[in-house]
Parts: structure tokens; sequence; C-alpha cells
């Protein structure tokens, strides 16, 4: 299809968009009156309007009934994270028995790596990306430091070439190969949060496999945002946050992922608790631990339901609407605003830099801009005009066109503000 930069275009693109009328689930911060265009979903999702009543539900249940809410609120509370299982399994390619939610994020890949990190005298290299995002390298630091080592011999880091703004799978299968029978784990986001960059989830999965190591993703940026087969990959764990593309609120509770494989296996260690326990039995306050045959064998404590609320309520949006819809409108959208900053910067003769992939298949909702000779001035200019987006050092701005919830209308518009920001 060619696009065009014009206002009757763009409402073109909103009147075949089949996800056009799920803008009304959400509620649009606004400026001077006007609903925001907002390019930060891959921050914090905005919030769906129907979050308010799971929360309120938990709230009257928790008047009404008090300690009985545990087993009898219309949904009750010690069970209430198994409701997750279905519709989360979709979301991230998953037998519903390898997924289940507790705690945060880093939190769980910390208690993921007490499982799947256990370095030995010759096997106890990490492998990573290059600049992860900061709360993984203070994890990787910290947790080769609890097994005694250093950082420095034990983290290995995937580097981008001189000159290039991404890391070429190429190269992460050599790092893979090169560091080979001293490998003990390969954990990588599987979108970079920076730069937007879709990692080949599958193919690196099956290299580090083959190095004789376990495989984990942080899929902060790419839960609810790319097509993923967790299953199929054989990927043996998992974790993302659901405050970004999920939209669950800030700080929520994050989603796990522990690969069929591991579940009945007793050598792994873990750090248990009692929500971890056999379900039928948990309340016999047994002495030995007997833990559930699934990811729910990981949880520990009993689970946040107010938090838990508004999640479950945007989880459902998703099911009702399918991976395959929002990624179809996805790519959609993305190359629409690929192309209206084309446009603008030809029209302004600025020079912007993508640093996104420009192949669709190692991008999704986010495209990553470097304003070269703009400052943080344009981006302080965006925010005035009701464009949400964000500012990282030095010189880059996020995108993310969320398939959910931006239409084609909002891009033209952004692209109209943000050339009138340059030629302020
Ligand atoms: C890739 C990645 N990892 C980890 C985090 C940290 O998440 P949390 O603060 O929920 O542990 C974030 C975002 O905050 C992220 O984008
Ligand atoms: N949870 C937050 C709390 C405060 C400020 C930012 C965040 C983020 O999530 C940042 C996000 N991980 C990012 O990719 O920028």
């Amino acid at each position: 299809m060619t696009f065009q930069n014009t206002l009757e275009f763009a409402k073109l693109l909103d009147s075949q968009d089949q996800l056009y009328k799920y803008q009304d689930e959400f509620i649009f911060p606004r400026i001077k009156g006007e609903k925001v265009i907002y390019f930060t979903g891959n921050s914090l999702g905005l919030q769906p309007k129907r979050s308010k009543a799971y929360v309120d539900e938990v709230m009257n249940d928790w008047a009404n009934l008090a300690v009985e809410g545990h087993f009898y609120s219309e949904k009750p509370w010690w069970d209430y994270h198994e409701r997750f299982a279905n519709p989360l399994s979709k979301i991230v390619g998953a037998l519903p028995s390898e997924v289940t939610v507790m705690n945060t994020l880093t939190v769980n890949l910390h208690l993921l790596m007490v499982s799947f990190y256990r370095p030995t005298k010759t096997r106890y290299k990490i492998i990573c990306e290059e600049k992860a995002f900061p709360s993984d390298q203070y994890m990787f630091q910290s947790q080769v430091h609890f097994h005694g080592y250093k950082p420095e011999e034990a983290i290995v880091e995937i580097k981008r070439r001189e000159g290039e703004h991404n890391i070429r799978l190429e190269d992460v299968l050599a790092k893979i190969e090169e560091v080979g029978e001293e490998l003990a784990l390969v954990l990588i986001g599987g979108v970079n949060y920076y730069t937007g960059q879709v990692f080949d989830m599958k193919t690196i999965t099956a290299a580090g496999h083959k190095a004789g190591a376990y495989v984990g993703w942080d899929l902060a940026h790419a839960a609810g945002n790319v097509k993923l087969e967790l299953h199929d990959w054989k990927v043996d764990f998992a974790a993302w946050c659901s405050y970004k593309y999920m939209n669950s609120g800030p700080g929520n509770a994050s989603g796990c992922f522990v690969h069929e494989i591991h579940h009945n296996n007793p050598e792994l260690p873990r750090f248990a608790g009692w929500w971890g326990h056999n379900k039928e039995r948990r309340f016999k306050m047994e002495q030995t631990f007997d833990p559930i045959h699934g990811a729910d064998g990981w949880q520990i404590s009993n689970l946040p339901i107010l938090s838990l609320a508004p999640y479950l309520a945007s989880i459902e949006l998703f099911d009702e609407i399918g991976m395959d819809a929002l990624i179809s409108k996805r790519d959609k959208i993305t190359s629409y605003l690929e192309f209206v900053l084309k446009e603008i910067d030809k029209e302004v003769y600025s020079t912007f830099e993508i640093i996104t992939p420009a192949n669709p298949s190692e991008r999704a909702s986010q495209l990553s801009v470097l304003l070269h000779g703009e400052g943080r001035g344009l981006f302080d200019y965006l925010m005035k005009h009701g464009v949400i987006t964000d500012w990282r050092e030095p010189n880059v701005i996020r995108l993310a066109p969320v398939p959910l919830y931006t239409s084609f209308k909002d891009i033209y518009r952004f692209g109209q503000i943000l050339k009138a920001g340059i030629l302020r």
C-alpha cells in the first residue's frame, strides 16, 4: 500500500481499522481539553475503562465478606490468579500450566535465576545484551556476585558493531558458540527497551541449548506486543511486567513462564512459599513442601488481589481481540509512523535517524528516533502540544504507536505537530 501524509488518507486508514473502536475502551489524559497522542504505552499503558469495576469488585467483597472473601467472593481470592492461565498462555504462546502471575519483573527474574542460573566451576557465564535495561544489569551483577564470581569474569555482553545501533543475530550466535562450554545462561530482553529491536528468540534459544545452557527472556517490552511461541521455542523461562503493553497499572504484577519440561524436575532448586504448595493441601499446614506441577509451583506468597484485578480486566480485553489482529494493525501503524517521520524529515530538511531496525520482522510497536541537531527543547514542545513521548539520553525519543489505542489520524497529527516543533 502506498501511504500518503494527509488527513484524508489517515482517516481512510482509520475507517478500515477493525481495532479503531477500542480507543474508547481507554482513558486518555487531556491537555487543554484535548485527548493526548499517547506514545508511551511501552513505559506505562493507558488505563482501560473496565479496570475500575474489577478493582471495585474486590473492594466491595473485602468490605462485605472480609476474610471470607478468600473463598466466597464472586471471584475467590485464593485462586484468583488461576483466571490468568488461559488468556495469558495465548498471549505468550504457552500451555496454561506454563504461566503464572506473581511479584514484579526483576524480582521474578531473580527467582527464576535461582532455578536456572546454577553456575559450576567450569560453566558459569551469562550472555546478555550490551546496554540491557539497567535493572537487568544490576540483577546480573548481584547474581554472579552472590555465587562468588566477579561480573567481569562471568557476564558476557553481546556488543553492537562500531557505528551500528542494533545487535546482529550472527554476532549473538557467534558469541554463544565462543563461550560454549562455559555458558550457563543466556538471558536477553526479547525487545530492546532503547532501540525497539526484536531478537530472534527461536534461533537464539536453540543456539543456547546447543551450547548446553539454559535460555530465558526478559519480555518487558515483548509481552502483548510481539508474537511469542515460548512453548514451541522451548524457552526455559521468561518473565514480563504487565504495566506496559498489557495496561495493568503502575508497578503492577509480573507474569512468568516456566517450560513444562521443568515442572517435575526435583533437581531444580527454587525459593518456596506456601502459595506454590499443593493446592489441595495448602491449608493443611504441612511441614514438607510439595510444589504444584506448573509455573504456579514458583509462587511464594498469597497474591495482591487488588493489583491483579486491573491486570485481569486488561487481559480479558486481549483475549477478546487476539494477538494476530493486534499484530496486523501494529505493523501497519508502525510503518505509517515511519513513513510520516520520513516525509516530515524531507519537508523540514531535518536529520532524524530511526535507530529501530527497518526490517518489520525485527521491530514491533516502537520506533526510536535519534534527533541529530535537536535537543530536549523539541521533546518539551511535543509534550506541551499534547504528544506524550519519552526522552532517553543523549537525544533519542521513543515512539510507541500502541495498536490498541492509537489511530492513524493520531500519527498524521503528530507529524504536523513535530513539523511545527522543528520550525518553531
Ligand atoms: C527490559 C526491562 N527489564 C526490567 C524492567 C524493570 O521492571 P521492574 O521495575 O518491574 O522490575 C523494565 C522496565 O521497567 C524493562 O523495560
Ligand atoms: N516502571 C517504571 C517506573 C518509572 C519510570 C519508568 C518505568 C518504566 O517502566 C520504564 C521502562 N521500563 C522503559 O523501558 O523505559
